[in-house]
């Protein structure tokens, strides 16, 4: 049997890419520590319950499992929240990630697939987001992601790892069987926001803001669905398997949307007009994040295949009507 360890695996974009590794055949290990995640989401393979930032529990689950590669999700991930504790970020995402390294190191295991993420680029305006832009983070969870990047570059330099790091850009969709999907709580994401506001289960939905530099006056974000990632993570794993070394991935769909827009396919896709209202501006978040590389479709062979926005918004609602969303 052939081991993976996904930290995070309890979570909503990790418990995609649990299945798909179950389904081709690997015994993907979850090790997480339910900050944020579910137990009821781990229905793939086994479950260790432990902290990155306890190293005994890591060293326990690598020598227990041997695993030959690390699925890396595991990362405290809202801006606002961010924003507010920068130091909880920090100290979960870079420390975390640091003894998850350093475990890996010692047990002898070299593949790393990382989830990084687009906030480490920033505000750029009007530069094509590639893998070679520059990364000028607005905020304590970008920050944190950089950081864990220059771990892993200085990691590969002296010990011998070898790491694929995907930038995604926003993530959205659930499974197409309802299976599982994205559950958080409180939940801050827009797109089931608005989904539980489609559905009268809240008030409204607030939009943070409508004064950006952006056609509509509101945020633009490169959405992609939570299955395609877990697709491309598997491409990742093959790629790291077969010694094609260490590499940055952008995910991106390379076409970005206003929150107007989404809110009107959502009103259109369900059939409920989502009732907004207007807020200030979110601190930490940027106005347009979009993907300008095609170096994922090019040398993984990544096809995004559900990132549309009428399939992510049916996903989400269709796992909302099954009870999805229920916790
Ligand atoms: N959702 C997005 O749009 C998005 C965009 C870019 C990058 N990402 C990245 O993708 C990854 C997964 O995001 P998600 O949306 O699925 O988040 P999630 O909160 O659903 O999943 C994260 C999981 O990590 C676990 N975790 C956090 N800190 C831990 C720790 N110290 N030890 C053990 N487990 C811990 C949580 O309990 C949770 O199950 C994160 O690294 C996030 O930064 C997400
Ligand atoms: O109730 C809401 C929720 C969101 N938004 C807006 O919708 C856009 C998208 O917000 P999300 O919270 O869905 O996603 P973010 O772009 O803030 O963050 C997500 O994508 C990032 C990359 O862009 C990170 O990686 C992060 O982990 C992940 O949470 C933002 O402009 C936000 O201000 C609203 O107007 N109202």
């Amino acid at each position: 049997m052939t081991h993976v360890l996904v930290t995070g695996g309890a979570g909503y974009i990790c418990s995609h890419a649990c299945k798909l590794l179950a389904h081709q055949g690997y015994v993907p290990v979850t090790f997480d520590s339910l900050v944020t995640g579910w137990v009821r989401a781990v229905k793939f393979g086994p479950f260790v319950e432990g902290d990155l930032l306890d190293r005994d529990a890591l060293d326990a689950a690598f020598a227990e499992y041997e695993p030959v590669a690390v699925m890396h999700f595991a990362a405290l991930r809202q801006v606002g929240e961010a924003t507010r504790e920068p130091g909880r970020y920090w100290r979960n995402n870079v420390q975390g990630s640091l003894n998850l390294v350093e475990a890996m190191v010692e047990a002898g295991c070299r593949h790393m697939v990382f989830s990084s993420t687009c906030a480490t680029y920033g505000d750029q305006d009007g530069v094509v987001l590639d893998e070679q832009s520059q990364q000028l983070p607005l905020n304590a969870y970008g920050g944190s992601k950089r950081a864990v990047e220059d771990i892993l570059r200085n990691f590969i330099a002296s010990h011998g790892l070898e790491a694929v790091v995907f930038r995604y850009f926003n993530v959205a969709g659930a499974d197409v069987e309802a299976e599982i999907g994205e559950w958080h709580q409180p939940e801050t994401h827009l797109i089931p926001v608005m989904i539980e506001a489609a559905a009268g289960a809240r008030v409204a939905l607030t939009m943070h803001s409508t004064d950006s530099p952006t056609p509509d006056g509101t945020c633009v974000r490169d959405y992609v669905h939570a299955m395609d990632h877990a697709a491309a993570h598997a491409k990742g794993l093959e790629w790291l398997l077969e010694g094609k070394g260490s590499r940055v991935f952008n995910l991106g769909t390379g076409t970005g949307f206003s929150v107007k827009e989404i809110i009107a396919e959502c009103n259109a896709a369900t059939g409920h007009d989502v009732p907004h209202s207007f807020g200030p501006r979110r601190a930490g978040d940027c106005a347009a994040l979009v993907s300008g590389s095609r170096r994922a479709a090019e040398e993984l062979d990544w096809r995004p295949e559900r990132s549309t926005l009428p399939h992510m918004i049916a996903d989400a609602w269709r796992l909302y009507r099954v009870g999805g969303y229920s916790g």
